[in-house]
């Protein structure tokens, strides 16, 4: 319990040698005022224990930390640990997370890895381990993450067949041999700096996709079999040489970011020891300078692991760039790197407060942010489905989910009421300002999630061209004024219902490029025209007895793009009509019979779409 925790804990403290205090008193909560300590829910044992760059020196003391039954993660790296490695951990099998490295343990690893049943992460980098590569981390069949850089370990590595394994790092050794098949997929470079057969120097990332992933695209392979390469295969290192280039430029991009701070701020290199226990525990920088998390957020990184993760672009928008980044725990987050705030740190830090306060599930939770002179950076989670607007238009091949018409459903009232929530925030006065299909998501339930709130209102209003995808979305007043309101959120809102009912973008350029097509204006004219049938998606033909949810959407859709502002509804009501629509959605939809005779007949049958179709957006 606790109590027994909480004991262990008091031994382990009072026998360890530290060059810094504590905040750790017997008198005090453990849960509540411990420094490095996260309990669970009930507040009744302790799951987690952090305490990276402490100045804590010699060996973790016999049982101790083993005595903490229920612990989770234990984090004690970038210390001054010394002597083997501490085999009484075997004992905690609750265990998901160890992360020992940057410490001075030494001695073989210890040769029954079992008891840890849940182990996904291990880091035993930066140490001096010797001896071989253990076979038993086989039986860590939850291992995601496995660092074992850096120490001096020695012989061949055994097959590791680790189902679940996304990130290796053996580099820096003195292990020798062939490289085993199962553990090939991995990147060359989680096997540099170690004596085995003759490999290329520059190792390759993982190959860009328009390379065939079969073993003999891979350069190492190619040099190890000796024979010669075919031109296809030439053809496909020289485009992967490209994509290292690319990588490396991003990853110094983000090397960049820390360059950049130096001199009060974190340095991607910081050596042992040399941060307080207070900073390093608690967010691990500078306190002007630091990472800043939100409640609730799970996350065990830092600043310090961002910016050593590698990062991959995931695309320039209108406030700065998204980047993916993997963590060496294997988490992906996405950051975003803006540019061109226009408000000063006190402003920054209070708009972040209210949009890391809103925590509802369809609206994407910023986890974190950080802010210095020179970068701003915002961290979310990364959603491996990307956005709507990549569900809707991405590539039409066999990987691309289909967008069946209740996740169009689903789409339009999750983020509707994202949007709602997000209006009653700041009194009711807060505005999203970049309502868009690339800033929604399917939250785990496939509903619409909203992202990028908060951000319209940091930046120095930036000028959208006339002709842009996000142009598409920008309420009339808007383009004039250059200022979002809740009402103009309400007609971005309706561009993306009508981008969910026809499948087309908001905006498109035909004629050659002489001609621009505004989806508002288009399905505003088709309708007009009593030609609504034509305005539907192709794809949503296959679906049965929806015509009346795609009629009833389609005049919510235009309700909210009405010209004038004030005419629009508000969009706790776009909810409930949204709502109400979703009632057909219980299994008892209407059939087409008995519907009224303004309905019935407007739906033509696919075979007539196909052959009528005259719309001017393709
Ligand atoms: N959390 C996330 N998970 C997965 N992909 C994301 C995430 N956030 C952004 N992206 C994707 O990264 C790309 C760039 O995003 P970003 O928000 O910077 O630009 P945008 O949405 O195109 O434009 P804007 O800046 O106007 O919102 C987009 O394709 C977006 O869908």
């Amino acid at each position: 319990d606790l109590a027994e925790d909480k004991r262990a804990l008091l031994d382990f403290l009072s026998r360890i040698h530290k060059s810094r205090d504590l905040n750790w008193r017997n008198d005090t909560s453990v849960c509540s005022n411990w420094t490095g300590i996260t309990c669970n829910q009930e507040n009744s044992r302790v799951i987690a224990l952090r305490l990276p760059a402490i100045g804590i020196n010699g060996q973790i003391p016999f049982n101790t930390l083993s005595r903490l039954s229920a612990l989770q993660i234990l984090s004690l790296r970038s210390n001054g640990f010394t002597g083997p490695f501490p085999s009484d951990l075997f004992n905690i099998t609750t265990l998901t997370g160890l992360h020992l490295q940057f410490n001075t343990f030494s001695g073989d690893l210890p040769s029954h890895f079992s008891t840890w049943k849940n182990l996904t992460i291990l880091d035993l980098s930066y140490n001096e381990f010797n001896g071989e590569v253990p076979t038993s981390i086989s039986n860590l069949t939850h291992l995601a993450a496995l660092n074992l850089s850096n120490n001096s370990l020695t012989g061949e590595i055994p097959d590791l067949a680790l189902p679940s394994l996304q990130f290796l790092n053996l580099s820096n050794n003195h292990l020798n041999g062939t490289i085993p098949t199962s553990l090939l997929k991995f990147p060359n470079s989680s096997f540099s700096g170690n004596d085995f057969m003759p490999i290329l120097p520059v190792m390759p990332p993982p190959l860009p996709p328009n390379i065939p992933s079969s073993p003999s695209a891979s350069p190492f392979l190619a040099t190890k079999s000796g024979r010669k390469l075919t031109e296809s295969e030439i053809l496909g290192i020289a485009v992967g040489g490209f994509a290292i280039i690319f990588l490396a430029l991003a990853i110094l991009m983000v090397m960049l970011w820390s360059g950049k701070r130096r001199g009060g701020a974190v340095s991607g290199k910081l050596s042992k020891g040399d941060r307080s226990p207070e900073k390093a525990v608690s967010g691990n920088q500078d306190e002007n300078n630091r990472l800043v998390f939100f409640e609730g957020c799970n996350f065990a990184f830092d600043l310090e692991d961002l910016l050593r993760a590698s990062a991959e672009v995931l695309g320039k928008g209108t406030f700065g760039t998204a980047y993916k980044a993997v963590l060496e725990d294997a988490a992906m987050v996405v950051v975003k790197r803006l540019k061109e705030v226009g408000v000063g740190k006190k402003e920054f830090e209070q708009q972040m407060e209210v949009v890391g306060r809103i925590k509802h599930e369809n609206v994407l939770e910023l986890r974190a942010y950080y802010y210095s002179k020179d970068e701003k950076l915002m961290v979310y989670d990364y959603y491996s489905q990307g956005s709507v607007s990549s569900l809707l238009h991405g590539q039409r091949g066999e990987d691309r989910t289909p967008l069946d018409w209740d996740t169009r459903l689903k789409i339009a009232i999750g983020t509707a009421r994202g949007i709602a929530c997000i209006h009653t925030e700041n009194s009711g006065k807060f505005v999203h300002g970049n309502i868009k299909s690339s800033n929604v998501f399917l939250n785990p339930q496939s509903f619409g999630c909203v992202s990028d709130l908060g951000l319209s209102s940091l930046s120095t209003n930036p000028i959208i061209p006339r002709v842009s995808r996000t142009a598409g979305y920008r309420a009339p007043e808007v383009v004039d004024v250059r200022r979002s309101t809740q009402a103009s959120d309400v007609y971005s809102f309706g561009v993306l219902v009508l981008e969910l009912l026809t499948g087309k973008s908001p905006i498109q350029i035909t004629g050659g490029g002489d001609e621009v097509v505004h989806l508002v204006r288009w399905v505003q004219s088709v309708v007009r025209e009593e030609w609504t049938a034509e305005v539907f998606d192709v794809e949503l033909m296959r679906y049965p007895n929806i015509e009346e949810e795609l009629v009833e959407m389609l005049q919510i859709g235009m309700a909210c793009v009405v010209r004038m502002p004030e005419q629009r509804p508000k969009m706790a009501e776009v909810v409930r009509m949204i709502e109400d629509v979703k009632r057909f959605d219980t299994g008892n939809r209407p059939s087409t019979e008995g519907r009224s005779p303004e309905l019935s007949g407007l739906m033509p049958q696919p075979a007539q779409r196909s052959a009528g179709t005259s719309s001017p957006i393709q």
